[in-house]
C-alpha cells in the first residue's frame, strides 16, 4: 500500500487507543489529534483540520459516550453525535477521504424478537441514541460512499466502560445487583479496531470495497447480568474477591435514559463483505480482565 495518512478522531477514548495501539502497514501514517488539536465540538475546528491534513481516510471515533447524562444535556450531545459526524462528511466530500463512523446497538428500541440486521427500522429510546442515529443519518445524506459500522456494550482496559465498573464497585462491597433483562453483545474495543483496520485499508486500496452500514460485535450474546458474572469468574483467577451477583430487573434500577431490552445486532453482513468473523464474548472478556488485574497479583 502506498504512503497514506488516516485521521483517528476522539483518539484518547476506548476504540481510538486500541486504534492507535494497532500495528498498521508500512506506509500508513495515522493522525490522533486530541481536543486542543481537533475540537469535534467545533464545526470549523473540524473543517480547518481536515482541510489542512486532507486525510485518505477518517475513522470518526471521537463521540458524546454518556447515555444518562444526554438526558439532561441534548444539545451537547447532538452536537458531537450528529453536527461532529456531518461536518467530518462534508470534509471528507470535499477531499475524496473515505470516511467510517462509528455508530451504536442503541438506535434500535429493543422490540426485535432475535438479533438486529442493518436494514431493521431504528426507533432510539433515548437522547445518546437518537444523537447518534442522526449523526447516521448525516454521513449518509451527504457521504453516500462512506462505511458506518453500529457495534454495542464496548469495554477494554481503557477509561469508563461497564468491565471497569464492575471490577472497581466489586472491590468497595460485597454483593453487586446487575439487571439481567437486557440482551445485547458485549465487544471488545481491541476487536472492533482491528476489523476497523481491515476495512480502513480495504477502503483505502479498493474504490469498490463494500460500503454502507454494518454491525460489528463480539460472537455470542449476553444479559449485563451474564456479562457481570463472566468478569467476576474471569478476575477470581487472579486472587480478585468477587463479590455476590444478584439479578435485577430494569424496573429495580432505574436511570435517567432508557436502555433498549434486546440490541442484539447480527454481524452476517460484515462477514459475507469483509471476511470479518469475530471471536465469543467470553474470550473478550477474559483477555481484558487480565489485562486489567494481571499486573497488580504479580506485582
Ligand atoms: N462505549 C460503548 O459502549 C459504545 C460506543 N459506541 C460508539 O463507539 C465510538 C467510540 O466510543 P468509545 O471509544 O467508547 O468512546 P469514549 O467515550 O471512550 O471516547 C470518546 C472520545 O471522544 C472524544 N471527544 C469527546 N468530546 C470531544 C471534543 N469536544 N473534542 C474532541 N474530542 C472529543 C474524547 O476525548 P477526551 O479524551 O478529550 O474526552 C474521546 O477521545 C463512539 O462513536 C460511540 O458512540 C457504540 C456502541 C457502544
Ligand atoms: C453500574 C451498574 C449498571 N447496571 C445496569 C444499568 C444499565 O441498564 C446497564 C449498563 O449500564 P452502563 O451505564 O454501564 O452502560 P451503558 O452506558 O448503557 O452502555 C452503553 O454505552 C453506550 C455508549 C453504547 O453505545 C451502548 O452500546 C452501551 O455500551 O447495567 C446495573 O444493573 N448495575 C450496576 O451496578
Ligand atoms: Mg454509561
Amino acid at each position: 500500500m502506498s504512503a497514506a495518512e488516516i485521521l483517528i478522531t476522539g483518539g484518547s477514548g476506548q476504540l481510538g487507543l486500541e486504534l492507535a495501539r494497532l500495528q498498521w502497514p508500512d506506509g500508513v501514517r495515522l493522525r490522533t489529534p486530541d481536543r486542543s488539536e481537533l475540537d469535534l465540538s467545533s464545526t470549523e475546528s473540524i473543517a480547518a483540520y481536515i482541510d489542512a491534513c486532507r486525510p485518505l481516510a477518517i475513522i470518526n471515533a471521537g463521540a458524546y459516550t454518556q447515555v444518562d447524562r444526554a438526558e439532561s444535556d441534548p444539545l451537547t450531545a447532538f452536537g458531537l453525535n450528529a453536527m461532529c459526524p456531518a461536518a467530518i462528511a462534508e470534509a471528507a466530500r470535499r477531499h475524496g477521504s473515505r470516511l467510517i463512523h462509528i455508530s451504536t446497538d442503541y438506535v434500535f428500541d429493543g422490540s426485535r424478537d432475535g438479533f438486529y440486521d442493518e436494514s431493521d427500522a431504528v426507533s432510539p429510546l433515548g437522547v445518546y441514541g437518537a444523537s447518534k442515529e442522526a449523526g447516521e443519518q448525516a454521513v449518509r445524506a451527504i457521504l453516500p460512499g462512506s462505511v458506518i459500522v453500529r457495534t454495542a456494550w464496548l469495554f477494554s482496559p481503557y477509561r469508563t466502560n461497564f468491565v471497569k465498573t464492575m471490577l472497581r464497585i466489586g472491590r468497595e462491597r460485597s454483593s453487586v445487583r446487575v439487571v439481567a433483562d437486557q440482551f445485547g453483545c458485549p465487544t471488545a474495543a481491541s476487536d472492533l479496531a482491528s476489523a476497523l483496520q481491515t476495512i480502513a485499508i480495504r477502503l483505502v486500496e479498493d474504490p469498490a470495497a463494500p460500503t454502507g452500514t454494518f454491525h460489528f460485535v463480539n460472537g455470542g450474546e449476553a444479559t449485563w447480568y451474564a456479562l457481570a458474572c463472566e468478569v467476576f469468574a474471569q478476575a477470581t483467577r487472579y486472587g480478585y474477591a468477587a463479590p455476590a451477583v444478584a439479578p435485577i430487573s430494569t424496573a429495580e434500577y432505574p436511570t435517567p435514559a432508557r436502555r433498549p431490552a434486546n440490541s442484539r445486532l447480527s454481524v452476517a453482513r460484515l462477514t459475507e463483505s469483509y471476511a470479518i468473523t469475530p471471536r465469543p464474548w467470553k474470550l473478550a472478556v477474559a483477555e481484558t480482565v487480565e489485562h486489567c488485574l494481571e499486573e497488580e497479583s504479580t506485582s
